[in-house]
């Protein structure tokens, strides 16, 4: 911590402009993350950096579940820095907000950051931009990132609930790691019932749901049908120059998303690719599925076409073979699966089974849990900019 505190020093002792106002910050902070352990932590850990950098920080702290999201979504401008300072779930809101915003495009244009302060029980995005094993460093590096101003884009996934006879199709939810549907997500979302086994608890929940089986209430068996757009790295068809944008549209927009690009870095009009924009469709039946972003990914989805990665765990699965992979995931092992597919653009359309009003069926969208429902999902690569800290300026 020493080293940290001396960095920020170093920023605190820098000489303000004349005139020009000492830096300001908006913490949002979720103070029941973490089992209520956030604001403890945000006031040893992250507090103290800020206050050495002559930071002024002004705290919010969360009311309810969606607040965050409300906040953000209604600041009459956006003018200090936005730190949220809570788990995935609590970010997750915060970035709907942001995106669902009418100037929430011109706050991304304008590369707005959003800091992120890792002070929740799961802190999935957090944990790949400041990974250290010791969670205090990583608070304490996530707070440096905020004070040193380095950002970095990250891709965010918008998912829209299809219109249905019984649904109408709700705002967008945006999420930054991914969503996550069946037996294994079904388990760890239940492993606190188990609290009385202590550290325990998230092993012996595999062998509890794999036991009671069918009326675990897990999800055994995902069935659906998914089309997808394969990603493309940007060619003829998708990337108009920004002069050419008003151009004539193209009956393959309605697929295909135009990106913009600046008319002099590249020229995409003699760059050809055939399966740009081509749709593909297949029916899947298994046990766990999931898809997940480049930002919490990044040995599964390398520098390439910015993509959402989907994938398909096994059909079925034995008892000793579900503890197994349970345990294994405890490890931080990646899950095994039988398809990986990439996407720039799905929809998947659940079939549940009885399709019964009393069975409930639940996913997770950055570890936040939504009811299952037919969904259109849309890459936004590099859309948010968030702080960060590179690896070699950490102390
Ligand atoms: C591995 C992939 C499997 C995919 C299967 C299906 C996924 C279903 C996801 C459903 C996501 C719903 C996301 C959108 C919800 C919003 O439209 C809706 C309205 O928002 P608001 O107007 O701000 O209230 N929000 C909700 O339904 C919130 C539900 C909260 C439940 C605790
Ligand atoms: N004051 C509050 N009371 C209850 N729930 C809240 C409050 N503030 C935020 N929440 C909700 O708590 C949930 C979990 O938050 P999150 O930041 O992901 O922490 P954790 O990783 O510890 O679960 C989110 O859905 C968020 O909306």
């Amino acid at each position: 911590m020493r080293g940290y505190c001396e960095e920020a020093l170093r920023y605190g002792e820098m000489p303000v402009l004349n005139g020009s106002r000492p830096r300001q910050i908006t913490v949002i902070l979720n103070p029941v993350a973490d089992k209520r352990k956030s604001r403890k932590n945000f006031d040893k850990y992250c507090a103290p950096l800020l206050h050495l950098a002559g930071i002024s920080v002004n705290i919010i702290q969360t009311e309810f579940e969606g607040q965050a999201r409300e906040l953000v979504e209604s600041l009459d401008e956006i003018v200090d820095t936005i730190v949220v300072a809570g788990g995935d779930g609590t970010v997750s809101e915060a970035v709907t907000g942001l995106l669902r915003r009418a100037d929430g495009d011109l706050a991304v244009q304008r590369k707005f950051p959003i800091g992120i302060l890792p002070l929740g029980r799961t802190n999935t995005v957090a944990t790949s931009l400041f990974f250290d094993s010791a969670k205090v460093k990583m608070m304490a590096k996530a707070t440096m990132g905020v004070i040193q101003e380095i950002t970095k884009p990250i891709d965010v996934i918008k998912i829209e609930v299809l219109e249905t006879e019984d649904e109408l199709p709700g705002k967008p939810v945006y999420c930054l790691g991914g969503i996550q549907w069946g037996a294994y997500r079904d388990a760890y979302a239940k492993k606190d019932k188990y609290w009385y086994w202590g550290m325990l608890r998230s092993y012996v929940t595999y062998i509890f749901m794999g036991l009671k089986s069918e009326e675990s209430g897990v999800s055994w068996q995902c069935k659906g049908h998914l089309s997808y757009i394969l990603p493309c790295k940007g060619c003829s068809k998708c990337v108009q120059a920004v002069e050419n944008d008003k151009s004539a549209h193209r009956w393959w927009h309605v697929f295909v998303q135009r990106q913009v690009t600046d008319p002099v870095s590249k020229d995409y009009s003699k760059v050809i690719n055939e399966h740009c924009g081509s749709k593909l469709e297949q029916d899947f039946s298994t046990v766990d599925m999931s898809l997940t972003t480049a930002n919490v990914c990044p040995n599964c989805i390398r520098d390439g076409d910015p993509h959402i990665q989907v994938a398909i765990g096994p059909p079925s699965v034995s008892f000793p073979g579900f503890v197994w992979e349970g345990w294994r995931r405890k490890y931080g092992k990646a899950p095994r699966t039988e398809q990986v597919l990439q996407a720039r653009e799905l929809e998947i359309r659940p079939v549940l089974k009885n399709n019964s009003e009393n069975t409930e069926h639940w996913i997770s969208i950055d570890n936040e849990d939504y009811e299952v429902k037919p969904i259109y999902a849309t890459l936004l690569p590099k859309k948010v900019h968030v702080f960060y800290t590179p690896a070699e300026s950490s102390s």
